[in-house]
């Protein structure tokens, strides 16, 4: 039996009879061998020319075993389902199609179907037309009651067909032992595995998919993204397959999977559209790479990279790198820079009297004291040593945080290990500087020279320079206090 739409055999020859047809059927395997075949009949009453000729050229031992049955098939078949036998099914010309899928049903394609059509069409065309539509519907070849002389070698080329090829039958159950072993493979590989068609529904799956997201298989194949994950990421999941099905190639991205115990995990999704033989795209299979513990220690090491391990702060290094858009932005934007740099007073002292590990005490009190004065986007970072620096977002308030941090890094103490206590004090140099293009090193190294002059007024205390020229400075005014053009304003804690 041809798969239905497989290209049939071609019309057959119209020549004279050569043979009577029990001559004609004997050498083509259908006596004792009883090669399976089923015939479909196509009118009513019994074609007893064809069940006579059948008859005829069986042995009596296969003949018992042959159902020359013409109502009641399916039934019949159910219950005597045999391949050995030869079956005849009444099948009228307009249910043609539907007794094929019927027989397909039953697993039967490696069986010859020859429809045995009892009309008797006029003309050639309508011949041609009735035998293309059984061929399109899986027939092998069309036996036309009013042409006897064919029959034989009709029935010889179709199953001469099937020995060539070994049956469709023998085809689909190697193909199917191919499908087997390719689950059993997918079934193998640790990497969750997925199928979906161009509509986005899931055909396959292997059983690391379904651990991975504590489903059924029930509950992946013939369904959406939409039913088996949170809504929000089956919607991105749903835009990157439409993107990928548009784009006809691959795709990797990377998203989070709701994993089996409820929690998001990040995923690395690899995927790829297969196409049907018109090149059309029909689906997509794809993997998912557990990513998490990769992200969650490219974290660390980048906050490691970025940090100052004592404090916590920004380093040097990252500060240098948020500072560009800043200066950059400040410059196209004309906006003034206030920056603030500090260092603790006699920090030697502290670490000669009480332990370099007090002195780390200290550092790490001052960060989290001025830290806590600071708003989320000032940057604050230690540049090395006892020095730290504080770049604000904006230029107001620099004043009076220049003069309260070492007033409130002051008013700590500091409890030690060996049951004394300390306290530490700060000097604080700030700047604000023109709106102008300026380097961060520029900028720090200003405010260092703001601060010795801090030290040298007698240290505990923060000094400010307001370097921009007076037409730069807004209408309101230097606060109280508070010096213009390269003025200094020191206040001591
Ligand atoms: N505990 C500790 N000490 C450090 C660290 N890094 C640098 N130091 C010490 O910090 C001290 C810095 O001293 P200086 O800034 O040169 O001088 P100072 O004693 O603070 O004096 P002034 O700055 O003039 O008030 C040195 O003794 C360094 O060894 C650190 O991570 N932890």
């Amino acid at each position: 039996m041809r798969e239905a739409g497989e290209r049939g055999p071609g019309r057959p020859s119209r020549r004279a009879p050569r043979w009577p047809i029990k001559w004609q059927l004997r050498p083509f395997g259908l006596g004792t061998t009883m090669t399976p075949c089923v015939f479909l009949l196509s009118e009513h009453p019994a074609p007893e020319g064809l069940a006579g000729c059948l008859a005829g050229c069986w042995s009596p031992a296969a003949l018992t075993h042959a159902d020359v049955e013409l109502t009641g098939l399916r039934a019949q078949w159910a219950a005597h389902r045999d391949p050995a036998r030869l079956w005849l099914l009444d099948v009228p010309a307009e249910s043609l199609g539907e007794q094929l899928q019927w027989l397909i049903a039953q697993d039967l394609r490696d069986t010859p179907v020859l429809w045995w059509a009892r009309t008797s069409p006029s003309d050639d065309e309508t011949i041609g037309d009735l035998e293309n539509q059984a061929w399109q519907a899986g027939v092998d070849d069309v036996l036309w009651a009013h042409q006897p002389d064919r029959h034989g070698r009709q029935l010889e080329r179709a199953l001469a067909r099937h020995q060539a090829r070994g049956g469709l039958g023998a085809v689909l159950r190697h193909r199917q032992q191919e499908l087997h072993a390719l689950r059993a493979s997918l079934n193998n590989i640790p990497a969750p595995i997925f199928v979906k068609d161009a509509e986005g529904v899931y055909t396959e799956c292997n059983q690391a998919f379904l651990q991975y997201l504590g489903l059924t298989r029930q509950q992946v194949v013939g369904h959406s993204v939409y039913d088996i994950a949170p809504a929000d990421l089956a919607k991105v999941y749903d835009a990157a397959d439409r993107a990928l099905l548009a784009s006809g190639g691959r795709q990797i991205y990377e998203s989070q999977v709701r994993w089996a115990d409820g929690h998001l995990r990040d995923v690395l999704f690899h995927k790829a559209v297969f196409h049907d033989a018109q090149g059309r795209p029909t689906g997509q299979a794809g993997a998912m790479f557990d990513i998490t513990e990769r992200r969650a220690l490219e974290r660390r090491l980048r906050q490691q990279a970025e940090t100052d391990p004592l404090t916590g702060l920004l380093n040097r290094r990252s500060l240098e790198a948020q500072m560009i858009p800043r200066l950059q932005r400040a410059a196209e934007q004309d906006q003034a820079l206030a920056l603030l740099v500090f260092d603790v007073d006699h920090f030697k002292d502290i670490n000669d009297g009480h332990g370099h590990s007090a002195g780390d005490s200290v550092l790490r009190l001052i960060a989290q004291v001025v830290g806590q004065h600071l708003r989320s986007d000032d940057l604050f970072a230690r540049l090395g040593g006892d020095e730290f620096v504080v770049v604000l977002a904006g230029i107001e308030g620099v004043h009076s945080l220049a003069q309260r941090l070492p007033a409130l890094v002051a008013a700590q103490r500091i409890d030690l290990d060996d049951g004394r206590s300390l306290s530490a004090r700060i000097s604080l140099g700030a700047v604000v500087l023109p709106a102008r293009e300026h380097t961060l090193d520029s900028a720090i190294h200003t405010a260092d020279l703001v601060l010795y002059e801090a030290k040298r007024l007698g240290r505990n205390r923060g000094v400010v320079m307001d370097t921009r020229p007076s037409s730069e400075a807004p209408g309101s005014g230097p606060e109280p206090g508070q010096g213009r053009g390269d003025a200094l304003k020191a206040g001591s804690a």
